[in-house]
């Protein structure tokens, strides 16, 4: 997704949120600043090699467990979005990618970047202080923003993590975007948040989250190159 299709979606999102424009700038120049200060960034190319033909990407819905159980996903590139990554290393499997705006559980995390996991890592108006906190423990880096893209800190369109992780799967090549764990129903699942003890219900603000993210996959399902699956397709998995 270009910038200028992001645009229009970013405005209705910040005016609908209550975010700031210049705290999401401020977030994305200070991105910048962190990771040519760690020198343990990556620029697109160095991703792109990474993702392959088809790319499974797991949300944090409540069907995850299930899945994970039941289906092998070893014929694709593997990419979790935040909260996600605590199921897959649950269920003994690293992702080759995390998508994270640093909400997730850092540990996790950090058990996924240390055995191979590249770390996408989303600056916004509301991580600063996490950023600062975390981007130095983490090792190969590629810095997102949702405001003008910087050299080093890309947008590539994308709300929430588990859309945004199929707008990067798009934009670096994937022709198969197969998505886990994207129930947007009314219950949230429980590795989205480090404080959830178990599936809960839906807050008002994830309400909102949620209808920009489907309403962002619909946009790259009609307006992309990748062909966006729903998993479990109708008549697997019960
Ligand atoms: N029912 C669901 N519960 C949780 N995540 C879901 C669900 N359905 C789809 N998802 C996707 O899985 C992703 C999991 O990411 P996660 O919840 O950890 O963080 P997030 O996008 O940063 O949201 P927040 O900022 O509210 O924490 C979401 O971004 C969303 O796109
Ligand atoms: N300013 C701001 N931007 C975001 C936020 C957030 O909480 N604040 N959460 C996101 C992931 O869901 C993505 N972008
Ligand atoms: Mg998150």
């Amino acid at each position: 997704m270009e910038w200028e299709e992001w645009e229009p979606f970013y405005l209705r999102i910040v005016r609908e949120m209550g975010y700031s424009i210049e705290k999401d700038r401020e977030a994305a120049q200070i991105l910048r600043a962190l990771l040519l200060e760690g020198d343990d960034y990556i620029l697109r190319e160095e991703l792109k090699a990474v993702v392959g033909r088809r790319v499974y990407i797991f949300g944090a819905g409540p069907s995850l467990e299930e899945v994970l159980n039941k289906f092998d996903f070893s014929d694709g590139t593997l990419i979790a979005a935040d909260g996600a990554t605590s199921a897959l290393l649950e269920f003994g499997l690293v992702p080759d990618i995390v998508v994270t705006d640093l909400d997730g559980r850092i540990p996790d995390l950090k058990i996924a970047n240390d055995r191979g996991a590249f770390m996408v890592i989303h600056a916004h108006g509301d991580n600063i202080e996490k950023m600062g906190i975390y981007v130095p423990i983490f090792e190969r880096i590629l810095g997102t923003c949702q405001t003008e893209p910087l050299d080093i800190v890309y947008n590539f369109g994308g709300f929430t993590d588990g859309d945004r992780a199929a707008f990067l799967a798009e934009a670096l090549g994937a022709e198969e975007v197969v998505l886990v764990g994207f129930d947007f129903g009314e219950t949230v699942g429980r590795w989205s948040k480090p404080g959830l003890k178990e599936h809960s219900p839906m807050w008002e603000s994830k309400r909102k989250k949620f209808a920009f993210a489907k309403e962002l996959l619909d946009w790259l399902a009609k307006n992309g190159k990748a062909k966006i699956i729903q998993f479990p397709v109708s008549g697997e998995g019960g």
